[in-house]
């Protein structure tokens, strides 16, 4: 399974860890994100290492990832602004480093991942989204 993902997009576990080393400096940077992340993560190197096996198992499909994501991403102070400049510097991100092949294959993935994410900070916030629709906080 893996090898023919692999053949497919031409993402190998090198394209991983570069598109994860990649993204978690953009994220570091980015004025909405980053803080979020650097008030919740003091030591990177094991946030990383578990990124490589989350994006491996993700989108090659190996297993090396066995976490609950959802517990985690429900308590944030995020909304769909949030989701979406993530999903804009993952894009950037993997557009950079990747095929073609490849960098659809990891949005349509983060995409969808993010699509549930956000519904589940939602109903943590007491808002059932309908199908399509987004979770603003009240401003
Ligand atoms: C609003 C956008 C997002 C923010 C602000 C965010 C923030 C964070 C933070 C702060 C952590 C560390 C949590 C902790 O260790 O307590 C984390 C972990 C993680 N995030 Fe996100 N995240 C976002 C979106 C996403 C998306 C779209 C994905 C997947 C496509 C994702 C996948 C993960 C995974 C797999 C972990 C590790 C969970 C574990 O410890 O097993 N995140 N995120």
């Amino acid at each position: 399974m893996s090898a023919k993902i692999q053949a497919e997009t031409g993402i190998d576990y090198e394209t991983i860890v570069r598109v994860v080393d990649s993204f978690y400096v953009r994220v570091q940077a980015d004025e909405l994100l980053g803080p979020i992340f650097t008030q919740r993560i003091t030591n990177w190197k094991p946030h990383l290492q578990t990124m490589y096996r989350f994006w491996s198992s993700v989108a090659l499909a190996t297993g090396a990832y066995s976490g609950t994501p959802m517990p985690k991403h429900m308590v944030l102070p995020v909304d769909a602004t949030h989701f979406d400049r993530w999903l804009e510097l993952f894009e950037a991100t993997v557009r950079d480093e990747c095929t073609p092949e490849g960098a659809d294959h990891f949005l349509a993935r983060a995409r969808n991942i993010a699509s549930s994410l956000e519904m589940g900070v939602a109903s943590y916030n007491g808002a059932i989204l309908g199908r399509g629709e987004r979770y603003y906080k009240a401003r």
